[in-house]
């Protein structure tokens, strides 16, 4: 496909996202974590579009991020799948990593749904666990590695932000109830998800530190998308799926890699796409019930 011609298509699609969203049809983007891009599956009516071939969008760079932009539904909801997305760690700025949450803003989107994949910290948590983000503590921001350091964009949103709300009641209470009908109570938690930078996995000692800080699992994600979803005004539920227990004591010989993070991953891909098509189609009728 042309530049040109594909330029053409993103705008009639920005169009026709538009129309949906004047109608009042409710609206979702789910950013895909790693190897969890099957999640885009069961969307009907797809379009895909390769990262690379966007103007100005940056390119996955990791295994298990496909790179692709997936337009679809879901009963009658619009979604827009990101199959991967960016990290510090790539070299990308903040602002890289989160543009697509603001391009799905002016997109007219509603609801953000955030998948990843972490290590689990709380000793209660086992490998194939799927953590509710309850709330997040921003590492990289603290040491001033944040999306929304410079100049504030009031178009998108106020300069101090309140992110003790960030991640939405309703949400985290209904992704518990449709987990607690699809028969997945005994694998579904809640929890607080921090993020590092990476790109490596834990020392023992910074384990022990993020278990002192309250932490329930860690990853290299999420966060900066969060905050600007939060930023403008969009709701927010997050996923985690614990890939891996964080060693927390150095008798222990498991070693973390990428691989396995993968591996469990795909494995897991079946019920989380289960879990976040019901979520879906729910909160579409919740937003009907609300209109
Ligand atoms: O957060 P996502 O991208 O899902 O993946 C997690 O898994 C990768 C490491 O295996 C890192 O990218 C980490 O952040
Ligand atoms: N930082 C970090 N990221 C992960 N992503 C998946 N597992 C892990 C982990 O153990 N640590």
């Amino acid at each position: 496909m042309s530049r040109r011609s594909l330029i053409g298509q993103t705008t009639s699609l920005f169009f026709h996202w538009l129309e949906r969203c004047r109608s009042g049809l409710w609206s979702v983007a789910v950013i895909c974590g790693s190897g969890l891009g099957l999640l885009a599956d069961r969307a009907a009516n797809k379009q895909t579009f390769r990262y690379q071939d966007i103007p100005n969008f940056p390119v996955s760079t990791v295994a298990g991020h496909e790179g692709c932009l997936v337009f679809g539904t879901i009963e009658d909801t619009s979604c827009v799948f990101m199959q991967g997305h960016f990290h510090l760690y790539e070299g990308y700025s903040l602002c890289q990593v989160t543009l697509p949450v603001r391009i799905f803003k002016l997109m007219g989107v509603e609801s953000v749904l955030v998948t990843n994949a972490s290590g689990g910290i709380c000793p209660d948590f086992k490998v194939g666990d799927i953590m509710v983000i309850k709330d997040h503590i921003n590492l990289p921001g603290f040491a001033g590695q944040h999306p929304l350091c410079g100049p504030n964009d009031e178009r998108f949103g106020i300069r101090f932000p309140c992110m003790s709300d960030a991640y939405s009641k309703d949400l985290r209470r209904l992704a518990l109830d449709v987990g607690s009908e699809l028969g997945c109570s005994d694998f579904i938690r809640e929890g607080v998800y921090c993020m590092v930078s990476g790109p490596n996995f834990e020392t023992i000692a910074e384990a022990r530190m993020l278990l002192i800080l309250g932490c329930d699992s860690v990853g290299m994600s999420t966060v900066p998308e969060v905050t600007v979803a939060k930023h403008c005004g969009l709701r927010v539920l997050g996923l985690s799926l614990i890939t891996n227990k964080v060693s927390l004591d150095y008798s222990r010989e498991e070693k973390v890699n990428h691989e396995e993070v993968l591996q469990i991953s795909k494995m897991r891909a079946e019920v989380l796409q289960k879990l976040v098509t019901k979520l879906i189609s729910r909160c579409q009728q919740q937003s009907i019930n609300t209109h």
